[in-house]
């Protein structure tokens, strides 16, 4: 089975629950998710970022992810997370990639269309799909007043043109969340009347949120418990990404939660077996780290078992 697109499972997906799009940069990674989507029989997004790509190299990580597919069986969807440009989006496209993000969000409205409508162009004409990003979602934690939130979140109506004239397939919004492992500094909020309203303008349309990790507590304990200073992290809180996944969020990004559960099995392993040197000693706990964590997402958060 060749690689697939994400049509389809938001097609499958949208109001009822999320599909995970996790993001990869070596084997253990991916062999770790791919096992978990395996075992829960869960549509998969497998996400490579500019920065995974440059440390992987491209073709690396497109056999890897192809050796996914053979071995597992499973449908898979490549995608590239937050294409800075046309260029890296065709050489996405170009390259065997089922899933491009061009991410204009750091540019004016017009200018987010006209880039983002140039990709569409080209990735459709090619039988790829595209996600486009309309909204700010760094610094987003200190916007608590109503006007900084309009300054940084998405527009309802305007992800509503955006949708309509540049005719993407998906779209990442702003409501509250952030990368990383700091996403909150007091109490966890997402702006979910906002969402409603996005998805009530654009109806069936998948809408896709970014920073979407829970930054479990027993991983980062864990990291602090064997040398890791990672000190008042917050992630977003499950039930959230429940609702979020009944309101039209069709896909969930993840990727603080990869890190954390690997660095916190390889931190564990190293201090416990100050002995061994073989990186398979450590590689195969963290992959197992990353699987059983990935597991627990696809069933209990994104909802996701047994929808092939
Ligand atoms: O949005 C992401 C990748 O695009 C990842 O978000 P996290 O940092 O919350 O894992
Ligand atoms: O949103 C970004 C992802 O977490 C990827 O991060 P990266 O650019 O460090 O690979
Ligand atoms: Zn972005
Ligand atoms: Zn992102």
């Amino acid at each position: 089975m060749p690689l697939v697109s994400s049509a389809e499972m938001f097609k499958k997906a949208y109001g009822n629950y999320a599909v995970g799009a996790f993001n990869v940069n070596n084997m253990e990674i991916i062999q770790g998710i791919v096992d978990a989507a395996k075992e829960e029989q869960a549509p998969l997004i497998l996400q490579v970022s500019a920065g995974a790509r440059k440390y992987a190299k491209h073709i690396y990580l497109m056999k890897l992810v192809e050796a996914a597919v053979e071995d597992t069986g499973l449908p898979i969807c490549l995608h590239l997370d937050h294409g800075e440009d046309f260029e890296i989006c065709k050489a996405c496209v170009d390259g065997g990639f089922t899933s491009v993000m061009i991410d204009g969000s750091k540019y004016p409205f017009e200018e987010n269309i006209a880039l983002t409508k140039r990709v569409v162009e080209y990735a459709h004409a090619r039988g790829v799909v595209v996600e486009g990003e309309l909204g700010r979602l760094a610094g987003v934690e200190d916007a608590v007043n109503v006007s900084a939130k309009d300054a940084t979140y998405t527009d309802p109506d305007q992800a509503a043109e955006f949708v309509r004239r540049t005719g993407v397939d998906s779209l990442a919004i702003a409501i509250g969340t952030s990368h990383g492992a700091y996403k909150f500094k007091g109490e966890p909020q997402l702006d979910f009347d906002r969402l409603a309203k996005i998805a009530a303008l654009i109806p069936g349309f998948p809408i896709v949120l970014h920073g979407a990790s829970t930054v479990l507590p027993e991983f980062v304990a864990k990291c602090n418990a064997y040398g890791g200073q990672i000190k008042d992290a917050q992630g977003v809180p499950e039930e959230m990404l429940k609702k979020a996944g009944t309101m039209g969020v069709c896909k969930i990004n993840i990727d603080t939660d990869l890190r954390l559960a690997m660095t916190a099995s390889i931190r564990e392993s190293l201090a416990q077996n100050p002995d061994k040197f073989d990186p398979r000693d450590y590689l195969r706990p963290a992959r197992e780290a990353i699987k059983n964590m990935v597991k627990h997402k696809i069933k209990n958060v994104l909802g996701a078992s047994n929808r092939l």
